[in-house]
């Protein structure tokens, strides 16, 4: 687990003006890594670091030689269009890039005449997907998500016996996974609609979002080599939102007995932004396990884990209609919850996802599984928010919504804060549901 060190100081501030405006998200002690370039150039995508309102260019530091040892490697491995190199490195060399770039940010830095030629404003680029994403693998560590939904699919079985032994999940599809900021098309799918006695194919009546986080994976493991618990952390880059776009008609016939498949695979969206475990460790938080629950079996429980295995991420679903678009862009919010609820913990999934002997590669995604809380209002996805449907949510201007329509934007933010720390944001995770495609 990561201490707390000269980078988190709240007292720090930085010469960029815009990184010490109160409630932002990118002060000096965040400095998440996206990849990007000038909006609407030829120009190469490469490693970038948010502070304040401005991107810092990680290929520029690098050519300047701004920065020695592996700091300097770290910025020259961030300098490619995809963070895979940067993610290999390991987090001695992430956490020295880290301290490097917040000495050179501060106010007063020497750093400061060769960096501010470095920097590119946000509202000026344009992100892509942040590391080559070899394998994607889903959870499903909210248990309050996994008893909600399990009600309306499973209503004699809500959760399964397993759940509360095994950080369940799934195999997700990498190709089809985006950045914010994207359309997509509904998409079509084999359903089997009420009371009929054969499946029909057409475009998804039963469009739903799922409010997750992304797990980027650091440092890979050998094939055969499990991750233990404890050495868990020190596999992972940072975390990102994710929207994992869902077809729950779809989904309701094809998934018994193995699994979504379809009704998952068409898209999956990506706040451009990694938050990094570092930037991160203020806000650890005990991890919850109802004392009259079964222990978990050694491999996944450590006095570390039980302490603070878990991360108090503040989280929040807007929902935009074509409707409020045109009168004015207000979206409506329709969730509230934080990751501090979830079941299973970051390093859980990756000791179980070794166990086996499976391994892992640098730029490889876990989906957190959607991150419903445990009041209704904390529900993460529409299917629980509206009983499968049938309580449609009361929307402003009189609208109503039970799955989403075309046109529907729904966006996603993350942040975390408390007194005494700074306040750490994930940016936003954007998605546009398109028409099905003719
Ligand atoms: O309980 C089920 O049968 C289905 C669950 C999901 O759709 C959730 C899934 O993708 C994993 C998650 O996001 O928690
Ligand atoms: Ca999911
Ligand atoms: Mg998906």
């Amino acid at each position: 687990m990561t201490l707390l060190n000269e980078t988190h100081d709240p007292a720090l501030r930085s010469w960029l003006a815009s990184a010490n405006t109160a409630g932002g998200d990118f002060p000096i002690q965040n400095l998440p890594f996206a990849v990007f370039r000038r909006a609407g150039t030829p120009e190469a995508f490469r490693g970038g670091v948010a502070i304040g309102d401005q991107v810092l260019d990680l290929a520029a530091v690098a050519a300047a030689g701004v920065f020695a040892g592996d700091a300097q490697a770290a910025a020259r491995a961030a300098s490619e269009a995809k963070l895979n190199a940067l993610m290999a490195l390991g987090p001695a060399a992430w956490s020295a890039l880290r301290l490097a770039l917040s000495r050179a940010l501060r106010e007063g830095a020497a750093g400061q005449a060769a960096l501010r030629p470095c920097l590119v404003p946000q509202d000026r680029v344009e992100y892509d997907v942040p590391a080559r994403i070899g394998d994607y693998t889903d959870f499903y560590t909210s248990i309050h998500h996994a008893t909600n939904i399990g009600r309306l699919f499973r209503p004699d079985n809500p959760l399964l016996p397993n759940y509360k032994w095994v950080p369940i999940g799934y195999h997700g599809r990498a190709s089809s996974i985006g950045i914010s900021g994207q359309g997509f098309h509904r998409p079509v799918g084999q359903t089997l609609p009420a009371g009929a006695a054969q499946p029909v194919v057409g475009p998804c009546q039963r469009l739903d979002i799922e409010l997750e986080l992304g797990i980027f994976i650091g440092q890979g493991n050998a094939q055969g080599e499990a991750v233990t618990i404890t050495q868990a952390e020190a596999h992972v880059f940072g975390i990102c939102l994710l929207n994992d776009w869902s077809a729950r008609d779809v989904q309701a016939w094809e998934y018994q007995p193995l699994g979504p498949f379809l009704s998952k695979s068409f898209a999956t969206t990506l706040s451009p932004w990694i938050v990094t475990l570092e930037a991160l460790a203020p806000y650890r938080a005990p991890l919850q396990r109802p004392a009259d629950d079964p222990q978990p079996l050694p491999y996944l429980d450590s006095e570390a884990n039980r302490r603070e295995g878990a991360l108090d991420i503040q989280l929040q679903v807007d929902l935009l209609t074509p409707r409020l678009r045109e009168a004015g862009g207000e979206a409506a919010t329709i969730c509230r919850t934080s990751y501090r609820h979830a079941y299973w913990t970051v390093a859980q999934m990756v000791a179980h996802h070794t166990v086996n002997g499976c391994n892992l590669q640098p730029g490889d995604l876990f989906g957190s599984g959607t991150l419903s809380g445990p009041t209704p209002q904390e529900a993460g996805a529409l299917i629980e928010m509206t009983q499968g449907g049938k309580q449609p949510l009361a929307l402003p201007g009189g609208e109503q919504r039970s799955f989403l329509l075309d046109g529907d934007t729904v966006t996603l933010r993350g942040w975390c804060e408390k007194p005494g720390a700074a306040r750490i944001g994930f940016g936003e995770c954007r998605g546009t549901v398109l028409p099905a495609r003719g």
